[in-house]
């Protein structure tokens, strides 16, 4: 290909990288008017919602509201039919692909946790932070001092020290949760996404995962999907309900449990 070509296809967005995320107004997430039809039924409807820099979110709803599809829309899974999603003042999402959407610094975990069970708690990390799935090629390659380092801080922040050399398969469930958070810390996204962290975990796990999340805002916004309210009201400063596909009602955890609105769509349950 010639160097023009090349230049060409630079100017057109090809082989570029996103820019920089830009926090600038305190924003790292903007969804606006966003709507998802699946065969005409709408299971998101002009969803607007903005999220702060460094600022811990729970997203409430009834079955069906539509928090999955929110959460495939901004990391790309699912396109919607109309809207504008944006990462900060500069990244268009609905420009970038689900793996460019991690690489500009979203991540996601889902409510099961996926780790490799016939790898150490070190190694998965270790293949986290290579971004990569290919073990071969990982664990054959040399890590640097840096990294080695970065590595120790997420088993620290994650409470997985004393479990470096533990078999990922032999951890308890609670403790392959944080592993995965820790995959994804790795990767130091600036907007991680959390389904359902504390489904099936013992209170005791429950209430450290309430810590984790709580001391991982700030330096980076978390949302987090959750049914369990007394785990949302441990841990949240603001709630957002979906319902049908867009807000309901937004605010303190007292403020949407004594709204109306919210009483009525839960007790319709
Ligand atoms: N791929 C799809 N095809 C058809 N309908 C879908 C698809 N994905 C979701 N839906 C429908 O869209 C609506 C919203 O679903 P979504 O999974 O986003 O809700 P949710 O709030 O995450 O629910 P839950 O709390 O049960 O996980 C539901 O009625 C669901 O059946």
């Amino acid at each position: 290909m010639s160097m023009t070509s090349i230049g060409r296809l630079l100017s057109r967005g090809h082989y570029s990288a996103p820019p920089p995320l830009d926090l600038s107004h305190n924003i790292v997430l903007y969804l606006e008017g966003i709507s998802v039809s699946f065969d005409g039924f709408k299971a998101l409807n002009n969803l607007n919602l903005y999220i702060e820099a460094g600022e811990l979110r729970c997203i409430i709803g009834p079955n069906g509201a539509g928090k999955t599809t929110m959460m495939d829309v901004i990391t790309g899974k699912t396109r919607p039919d109309t809207g504008s999603a944006w990462f900060g003042q500069t990244i268009d999402l609905l420009a970038l692909s689900e793996p460019e959407i991690a690489q500009a610094g979203i991540g996601r975990k889902f409510q099961k946790p996926t780790v490799f069970p016939n790898h150490t708690v070190f190694e998965n990390l270790e293949l986290a932070l290579a971004g990569e799935r290919s073990v071969w090629k990982v664990l054959f390659a040399k890590l640097s001092p840096s990294q080695i380092a970065r590595i120790d801080q997420v088993l620290e922040t994650v409470g997985l020290k004393d479990h470096r050399s533990t078999q990922a398969g032999s951890l308890s469930h609670g403790q392959k949760q944080w592993l995965e958070i820790g995959m994804m810390l790795v990767q130091e996204p600036k907007l991680m996404l959390v389904d359902e962290p504390v489904a099936g975990m013992t209170p005791q796990e429950t209430e450290k995962t309430a810590e984790l999340l709580v001391s991982l805002a700030g330096e980076r916004s978390v949302v987090v999907v959750e049914h369990d309210m007394d785990f949302v009201r441990s841990i949240a400063r603001t709630v957002t309900v979906l319902h049908e596909g867009s807000v309901l009602a937004e605010g303190s955890i007292d403020k949407v449990q004594n709204d109306p609105k919210v009483v009525e769509v839960y007790l319709g349950e």
